[in-house]
């Protein structure tokens, strides 16, 4: 990049851009509704804030909101960016991205809960990348028989509440603190806090009363100016994300951006990552909502000819209906060649693709953005979740993704489905998913997308062995015990132990004899333990067995005897085909080792699955 592009100075200082982070519920959403004096969360899904939204607040704002400090005086920055980033543990990959690409954080702590795994979780994240980060202690106004003052500073409310409110609110911020030091981190409140690089400010809070948001505010703008002036100094060269992807009445496809560094200009030529390859257009129009609204928040917009980080925008022009949300916005400067940006703007969308199981065996997802499809992939790699993905798209659901899902019919059924994260799906592909039998789960919280899966898998699961309950052999040895054979010939009742593994109902029992012969005794007809009747009797237990010819598992659900037409020549005998010397085990067939593999693979133990292995052998199974 030439010298001139990239010029600083301290003259010049852009707008810090700021992201909210902590554990559900500390009122991370409401801190900024206070701040803003908007109402978004109760448009939210089940409350938690899922997309990346922006929120600009200028210095005129700020300063009228902050003039009770007095120390408030010196602020240079043009204003404060606010990026609103969910709080839900799966969505790491997004905060991330939210933390990549903000100066400074807000982590909020719910005073009377303290530190919560996903505030440690957003810790350790922002550690990770190096942001410093501020702790608004919410809720203050929950502390007993707490006295509001609307919106005034905190210290200037504390000196306003009784001793036992105050020494409350001194007891849980000091456990706080532990808790934080336990985290290796020292913290202060701000205005006890000598050295704000070594510990870490905390600002008492009320979402609801708006005590403490002229600190807040206040803080923002003096650390991000004190630590940060040469990040913040403004460099021409664009850095530039797409937030979302919106169709608007009477504008078409837009994009909503922030503009972390660098001036847009309308008429300037841009490449964005598309579903479809890279897209190269031209800005039509610069956008802005009024100040102190949110991008996200319906009305009218202000154009511009040219805009300046930082700032959320909406940008207008053609082409942008594939663009993908989560990706970065590139100019193509006079002497760049298109070509080379083209390679760099799908690099994020290749990263994502990466994710596709080499198997090629899988379910499909599909998001309203990269960062959400990214979440939703993080989430589904988990080593509790580990749902293998076969495809992966972005947008609405239309036919063609029924399509793709529905190969996995013949290979998997259960991974014919498609997992839709806040996107719609169209009629016709709703009625074409119906037809061809691919299931479409929808929802726009993350995880109760996993939970309508899991349900999912587990019923099919259930289903499955039901189906083949037949054909399922589990694995035993078992050994006659002494004197106690009560029925010679079928039904054969006889006292076992379990040698190994384990006997259960239904399993098929025979002798192996030396000659690489079988006598099969039938099934495990019925099972007692001192007189219990009981359906699995486990390794070293002993039990008396009943087993018959004529029991089907079918016959044992229904109650039914299924008369057995056998000569008696046919009959197998104690003493004269078999003997106390004899064991008597499982009869596995090649059938029946898959049909375990397939429906009770982790239900069994390694030392049960290697039981499986010396059978095999026994009955010389390939
Ligand atoms: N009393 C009191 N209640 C608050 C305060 N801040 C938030 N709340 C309440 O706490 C609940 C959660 O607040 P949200 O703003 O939705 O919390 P959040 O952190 O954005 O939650 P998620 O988006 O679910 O992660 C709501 O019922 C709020 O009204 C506060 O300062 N005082």
């Amino acid at each position: 990049m030439a010298e001139a592009l990239t010029k600083r100075s301290a003259d010049d200082l852009r707008s810090p851009i700021c992201c909210i982070l902590g554990h559900v519920d500390t009122g991370k959403t409401k801190l900024l509704d206070c701040i803003r004096r908007t109402n978004v969360q109760e448009g939210e899904a089940g409350g938690i804030t899922q997309q990346i939204g922006a929120t600009y607040f200028p210095m005129e704002n700020i300063r009228e909101r902050t003039k009770e400090l007095p120390e408030a005086a010196n602020m240079r920055v043009p204003g404060l960016l606010v990026i609103d980033t969910p709080g839900h543990e799966s969505f790491t990959n997004l905060r991330s991205r939210g933390s990549g690409l903000c100066d400074i954080a807000i982590l909020v702590i719910d005073i009377m809960h303290g530190l919560e795994p996903q505030t440690i979780e957003s810790i350790n994240l922002l550690r990770m990348r190096k942001t410093p980060f501020i702790v608004a202690l919410n809720k203050v106004d929950r502390l007993y028989q707490w006295k509001p003052r609307n919106n005034a500073p905190i210290r200037t409310t504390l000196q306003e509440q009784e001793r036992h409110t105050k020494s409350e609110f001194e007891t849980r911020t000091k456990q706080i603190m532990v808790q934080l030091q336990e985290q290796s981190l020292n913290s202060e409140l701000y205005w006890k806090n000598k050295d704000k690089r070594k510990a870490v400010s905390i600002i008492p809070t009320s979402a609801i009363s708006g005590e403490g948001i002229p600190d807040l505010l206040y803080l923002l703008v003096l650390l991000t100016q004190e630590m940060m002036e040469k990040k913040l100094m403004y460099v021409s060269e664009v850095e530039c994300t797409v937030l979302e992807v919106k169709v608007v009445e009477g504008l078409g496809t837009t994009i909503d951006v922030v503009l972390v560094n660098g001036v847009l200009h309308e008429g300037d030529q841009i490449v964005v990552c598309g579903m479809q390859g890279p897209i190269v257009t031209t800005i039509r129009a610069l956008l802005t909502p009024h100040p102190m609204k949110e991008l996200r928040v319906k009305g009218s917009y202000q154009h511009h000819k040219e805009l300046k980080a930082a700032q959320g925008i909406k940008i207008t022009a053609q082409g942008l209906e594939h663009a993908i949300a989560g990706t970065q916005l590139y100019v193509v400067g006079e002497d760049e060649d298109v070509e080379t940006i083209k390679e760099e703007a799908m690099k994020d969308m290749k990263s994502v693709m990466g994710r596709i199981d080499k198997s090629g065996e899988g379910v499909c997802v599909q998001a309203s953005t990269l960062g959400s499809l990214e979440a939703l992939l993080e989430f589904l790699k988990t080593p509790d979740v580990n749902i293998p993905v076969s495809g992966i798209s972005i947008g609405p659901v239309h036919k063609k993704d029924i399509m793709r899902a529905s190969v996995m019919l013949e290979r998997k059924k259960e991974y014919a489905t498609i997992l839709a994260f806040d996107v719609k799906v169209t009629p016709e592909a709703r009625e074409l998913a119906e037809e061809l039998g691919v299931k479409i789960f929808t929802a726009d919280i993350i995880y109760h997308l996993f939970d309508q899966f899991t349900a999912y898998l587990k019923n099919t699961r259930e289903e499955k062995r039901r189906d083949t309950a037949e054909e399922a052999i589990f694995p035993c040895i078992l050994k006659i015990l002494p004197n106690c054979v009560f029925n010679k010939k079928d039904p054969i009742i006889v006292g076992v132990v379990v040698l190994d593994g384990f006997a259960k109902v239904g399993t098929p029992i025979c002798v192996p004899s030396k000659d690489g012969e079988f006598i099969d005794l039938g099934r495990i007809a019925s099972l007692e333990i001192n007189h219990k009747v009981v359906d699995v009797a486990k390794k070293g237990e002993e039990v008396a067995m009943k087993a018959s010819s004529g029991f089907t598992l079918f016959s044992f659900a229904h109650s039914v005897v299924v008369p057995q037409i056998m000569g008696d020549e046919n009959q197998k005998m104690f003493g004269r085909h078999f003997d106390y010397d004899d064991l008597l085990v499982s009869h596995i067939t090649r059938r029946s080792i898959d049909v375990l593999k397939e429906n009770y693979r982790t239900e069994l133990s390694s030392e049960e699955w290697k039981l499986i292995m010396k059978l095999k052998g026994i009955f010389r199974i390939l």
